[in-house]
Formats: structure tokens, C-alpha cells, sequence
């Protein structure tokens, strides 16, 4: 997974090059300027929602601007992680210097390529604050979504210069008006000033990059003061350890300097500094407004940490950019290798992962029904799932993984406030009270879906925070809810409930004391800690007829009856039971062949090692793995 070679290219390309006809390659570029003054650059990102076309417009203005010749273009030149590559969808910017003439200047452009999914809201911000202004993109045929709008705001928030953008202008389902006059509404432009554009064909790519041009700022800031530089993204590569992209603010940074992190105060000595464009290329340093990449020899992303301030330890400055947060993971899975001599295999793997992905966190725990695994911490469920898939991909690991939790604060008679990531771990005795997370919510979807998104969101203890109409047709709704009722299967029930046209986001945003309780499964009396969940008092029942009955289904007959029982604390909320049986696996063999009797009681004890004992209780892992998958995240 090198993130510098050209043969990391994707390799579907779904934009054939015979279907570009508006790029004339070569025809307003010049070299890669390296820019000293400020007043030639121009830094700016694309806000889209996933699948409006980021990656092929950005293909595109690799190509116009003579980056990446014709011959090397492949499409998505950008995503470059293999993952990515195979859902299609962006997880770490990237920044590419490209140069580009207007009216006898020859200026450098910085696209600033930001991920595109809810879970990575934190590395967007730090996208965003890395840029002057960012580029709108549409799809002409969609209309906004509710993540682009997400982002929108937060540009705007940060006074950024916008240049909407209508995209996929060549689609025959494209309706330009209508939605000029949703984003024109939006933004308070005129409609006529939206752009229009198609990164298929490249029609309309060309005025783009001139507007990008006119229309944004130069950056701003002091060459003469100590170097300031943030950290936007932060990618682990085999070769060169961990390339850290940033965006100088003050100040000038040189190669062999010695530079400091200032939310740790480390200091690291910058073995390579260079601009991206796309290929990597070294530079005799960067300065005010300048983007590009530093390489200290840091083997580790969490020691160059997105958000964080470089400066120079020779001449630090004083004060940090701020806006720096540790990445805090939102949700929690246990996560067991199926077979347990994997354990140390699972250990190395999430150690490798670790290097190139700040966020994930993981502690071993070990559970008496899966025995030894770790429990993880995620930003949120795609996080969650890419992880697991590249864990079972790249490392061929078999996983079982416990149904995803939040993080609850609880406080117990000693008045203490304990966190709990683990449901097993939830304290017995009296609680006096439970902190949940919560999340603010923004749902776009067409009216006639108002009142069944409503009903939705109120099923899970939302509460309604506004609503407003975009345009005629389409409608905002606002909801503040808890993460928990989120992180299961509410995304999937969104989309099903409005066909499909409803986009979600979400951010964390505080916490809610709810009465709040622990939900064990019990089998012949014996808890059996993987399948122990935190729900709301309301909802314990629902869980606990759920779990008993599908248990009931999943665990074969045992030679006694076996009561499925669950419960809160010590009261039985709900029951099933497993009749005994009297199992002869013997009986099949009339006749008296004893090699044939051995070889039926051999099959039998392999059997048995894939089966756990909870007490008495023989349960089959595959009992344990449908139990907890059908509580698993649905693909987004
Ligand atoms: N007809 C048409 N199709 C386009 C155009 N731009 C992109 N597409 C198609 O739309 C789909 C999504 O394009 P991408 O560029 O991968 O979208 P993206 O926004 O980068 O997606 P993420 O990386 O997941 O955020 C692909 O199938 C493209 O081939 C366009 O201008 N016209």
C-alpha cells in the first residue's frame, strides 16, 4: 500500500479517456512554479457529497493543468489506498500543487482533496482551515445533500470564498435550473453564477480554474515571523515512514531545520521537505501559503498529529494556529480472532494499522464466550467496517466482532463517574446516573418523507431542534439524538423509509442523562458477557425477547433443558428454554461395524472443539457469530 507509487493506480477506470473531449492538453500550463510570493497561490478543496464527483473533477484538473500527462491518467488518481479504491470513496486527502496561466500570470494552485464520510467530519475541518476558499460541487442531477451541507456551513463558518458548481452537466438527467435556484437560495448568489461543469467530458473545467483564480484570496500571513505550519493530514508509507502535508501559515519552513510539534513540545529533524504535484518533489522550503509535504523519519502518525502547529524549535513562536483536537473514538467492538491462535496475528495487525491511522485506538480484553481479543475504538461505523475489511483482507484474520456500543459515563453510589466501553463492564449495583452521547443530526430528504422521518427519529428518543425548506421540494430537518440509536441500523431504515432520497449527517455534540440499563443474557443460570447490552429502559424488553428467542434458534439441544434467560441485574425479563435431548449419535449405525461406530465418535469430538462451553452449555461458534452479526453495522 505505498502511497507514492504510480502502480497503486485504481484499477477499474470508469471514465474512459475517449469520453474527455473539452481538455486540450497543455494549453495553459506552465513548469510548477515554486512560489515564494503569496500573491500567485491559491489554495482551495472541493466540498461534495460521495459520488458527485470530486475525484473524476480533480482528474480532470490534473490533466488540463499538465500535471499528469494524458498517457499516465488513469481515473481517481487521487484515492490511492486499495480500500478506497474499492468502495469508491475518499478517506485521505491529499494535496497536489498544479500550475496554471490567466492573463500572463502563471499562479499555483493547491487542491486540497478532503475525505468524504461523516466518521472523518474532524480531518474535513482540517482540510478546510488549510484553504482560502473551496469549490461547491453539485451533481446537476442530485441537488445538495445533507453532508455537503454539512461541510458548506462549516466553510462558510470559517469565512470561506465559495465557488458553487453544478457537476455531471453532460448527464441527460441533469436539471441545472432547479438546482442553481436550490444553491443560488443557499448561498445567496444568483443563479447565473453558478458554474457549470462536467469532470466527465472536462467541458467547463478550463473557466473553473480561471474563476478559482479570480475569485479566491491569496493567503495571508507574516514571512518575517516564527514558522507556523498546521498539519492537515498525516499518511504512513512504508519507505519513508510518516509523510506529514501541511499548510505554512507564518513564516518559512527550510529542509534540515529541526522542527517542533507544539501540542507535545517533540522535536523532530526534517529530513525532506517538497510539494506534491503530484509526485513528490523537494523544495528549498515553504513558505507563507505554501502546501506541502515534510518528512522528519516518524514512524507513526499519532507523533505528527492532524491539527497540530509545526514551528521551528530553533525559533519557536509563541502561540499555536489552535483548532487542535485528539481524535476521540465515538464507537466501541470487541473484536476476536474465530480461531484463538490468531490472537498475536490480530495484535501485529492492529499494530500496523495503528501507524497510519491516528484515530484507532485498542485495548486487549478477554471475554469468558470468545475468549482473548482486543476491544477497539472507532470514529464511527464506516471507520469500524473499513477496519474490520482490511483486517480480514490484508491480514486474512476470521473475526468476530461484538455488536458496536458507545461510550456511556456512569456514576455509581460512590459518586464517582466511571467510562464504560465495554457493556460487559456496565457497574451492577445502584447507578445514579448515566451520561450518554449525543449527536446533532441533519437530515435532507424531499417533503412528502417529513412525517416519516419524524416518526423515526422520535422512535429514537430524537428531539426535533428545526426544520426549513431548501426549495419547494426539499426540506432540512434537524434532530438532536443519541449516538447510540444512530450506530446500528438507522441509516439503512432512513433510506428505506424515503426510497432512498434521504442523505443524513451527523456530529457528536454533548451529552444526555437517560435512564439507561444493562441487558445480560443468561444461559443455565451463566452470563455469557458477549452478548450483554446497554439500552434504554423502554427497550430492554425488545432486546431481551430478541436475544433469548434468536439464542433459542441458534443453540442445538444439549443432553439436559437449558433456560435462555435474560435479564436486568437480577430480575428475569425475559425466557426461553432448550428442551434436553438424549443425543445418540450412534443410533444411525445398525449393524455392528465398529471401525464405522469410531469413525461417527471421531467426527462428533472434532465437532465439539468448535463449540464453547459457557458452564454446561455447549454453544456453537457459529452460534455467536449469527447472534452478533445481525446486530452489526449495515454498509452506508
Ligand atoms: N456523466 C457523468 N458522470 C460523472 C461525472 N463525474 C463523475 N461521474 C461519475 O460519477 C461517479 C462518481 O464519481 P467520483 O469522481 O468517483 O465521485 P466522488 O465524489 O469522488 O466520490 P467519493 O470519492 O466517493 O467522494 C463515477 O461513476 C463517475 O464516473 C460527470 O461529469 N458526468
Amino acid at each position: 500500500m505505498g502511497e507514492w507509487g504510480f502502480a497503486e493506480y485504481r484499477s477499474h477506470v470508469s471514465i474512459t479517456l475517449s469520453e474527455v473531449t473539452h481538455v486540450s492538453p497543455m494549453a495553459r500550463t506552465a513548469p510548477v512554479p515554486s512560489a515564494t510570493d503569496p500573491a500567485i497561490i491559491r489554495n482551495f478543496c472541493i466540498i461534495a457529497h460521495i459520488d458527485h464527483g470530486k475525484s473524476t473533477l480533480a482528474d480532470r484538473m490534473l490533466q488540463l493543468t499538465g500535471v499528469v500527462s494524458s498517457r499516465d491518467m488513469k481515473a481517481q488518481y487521487l484515492d490511492r489506498m486499495d480500500i478506497e479504491r474499492e468502495r469508491g470513496i475518499t478517506i485521505k486527502s491529499q494535496a497536489v500543487r498544479m500550475p496554471w496561466e490567466l492573463d500572463g500570470v502563471s499562479y499555483a494552485l493547491n487542491m486540497i482533496d478532503t475525505p468524504g464520510h461523516v466518521d472523518f467530519t474532524y480531518e474535513v475541518s482540517r482540510s478546510l482551515a488549510a484553504c482560502e476558499g473551496a469549490i461547491l460541487l453539485v451533481d446537476a442531477a442530485q441537488g445538495i445533500e445533507a453532508q455537503t451541507l454539512a461541510n458548506l456551513y462549516l466553510a462558510m463558518e470559517n469565512d470561506m470564498t465559495i465557488i458553487p458548481v453544478l457537476n455531471k452537466i453532460d448527464l441527460p438527467s441533469a436539471q441545472p435550473e432547479k438546482y442553481a435556484a436550490e444553491i443560488s437560495k443557499l448561498l445567496g448568489c444568483e443563479p447565473e453564477d453558478i458554474l457549470q461543469v462536467s469532470g466527465k467530458t472536462g467541458m467547463g473545467v478550463e473557466a473553473l480554474l480561471d474563476k478559482v483564480v479570480r475569485d479566491l484570496p491569496a493567503p495571508v500571513g507574516d514571512p518575517d515571523a516564527p514558522a507556523r505550519a498546521m498539519i492537515f493530514d498525516s499518511v504512513y508509507d512504508t519507505y519513508r515512514g510518516v509523510v506529514t502535508y501541511v499548510r505554512v501559515v507564518d513564516g518559512k519552513i527550510s529542509p534540515r531545520e529541526k522542527v517542533q510539534m507544539m501540542s507535545t513540545g517533540t522535536t523532530y529533524d526534517l529530513l525532506e521537505i517538497g510539494v506534491s504535484s503530484p509526485e513528490p518533489t523537494p523544495t528549498k522550503g515553504l513558505g507563507v501559503g505554501e502546501v506541502g509535504y515534510l518528512i522528519t523519519g516518524v514512524k507513526d502518525v499519532r507523533q505528527s498529529k492532524v491539527g497540530d502547529t509545526v514551528t521551528n524549535f530553533a525559533k519557536p513562536a509563541e502561540k499555536s494556529l489552535g483548532g487542535y483536537q485528539d481524535p476521540k473514538p465515538m464507537v466501541f467492538s470487541g473484536l476476536y480472532p474465530i480461531d484463538g491462535s490468531d490472537y498475536p496475528a490480530l495484535r501485529d495487525a492492529l499494530d500496523k494499522l495503528q501507524l497510519n491511522d491516528a484515530a484507532l485506538t485498542y485495548v486487549p480484553e478477554t471475554s469468558v464466550a470468545l475468549g482473548f481479543g482486543f476491544r477497539v475504538g472507532f470514529l464511527g461505523l464506516l471507520h469500524l467496517e473499513i477496519t474490520r475489511e482490511r483486517l480480514e483482507a490484508e491480514f486474512n484474520l476470521d473475526l468476530i466482532s461484538t455488536a458496536p456500543n458507545v461510550v456511556y459515563e456512569v456514576m455509581t453510589d460512590d459518586r464517582k463517574l466511571r467510562t464504560v466501553t465495554n457493556p460487559s463492564e456496565f457497574p451492577d449495583g445502584k447507578i445514579l446516573e448515566v451520561h450518554e452521547p449525543m449527536v446533532a443530526g441533519t437530515i435532507l430528504a424531499p417533503h412528502e418523507f417529513v412525517g416519516a422521518i419524524m416518526e423515526l427519529c422520535q422512535s429514537r428518543r430524537g428531539v426535533m431542534r428545526g426544520m426549513d425548506y431548501l426549495s419547494e421540494e426539499r426540506v432540512e430537518i434537524r434532530y438532536w439524538l443519541p449516538l447510540a440509536e444512530i450506530v446500528f441500523d438507522f441509516f439503512d431504515v432512513l433510506k428505506s423509509k424515503t426510497r432512498g432520497y434521504a442523505s443524513l449527517d451527523w456530529k457528536a455534540d454533548g451529552e444526555q442523562i437517560s435512564d439507561l440499563v444493562k441487558v445480560d443474557i443468561l444461559l443455565q443460570g451463566e452470563q455469557v458477557d458477549a452478548f450483554s447490552a446497554v439500552t434504554h429502559r423502554d427497550k430492554a424488553y425488545a432486546y431481551g425477547n430478541m436475544m433469548t428467542q434468536k439464542l433459542r434458534e441458534l443453540i442445538p439441544r444439549q443432553q439436559f433443558e437449558v433456560p435462555i434467560q435474560a435479564a436486568i441485574g437480577s430480575r428475569i425479563i425475559a425466557r426461553e428454554s432448550i428442551r434436553a435431548i438424549r443425543k445418540d449419535v450412534l443410533a444411525k449405525c445398525y449393524g455392528g461395524d465398529i471401525s464405522r461406530k469410531r469413525k461417527l465418535l471421531e467426527k462428533q469430538k472434532a465437532g465439539k472443539k468448535r463449540m464453547k462451553m459457557v458452564g454446561r452449555v455447549e454453544v456453537p461458534q457459529e452460534a455467536f457469530i449469527v447472534a452478533l452479526s445481525s446486530d452489526e453495522p449495515k454498509k452506508k
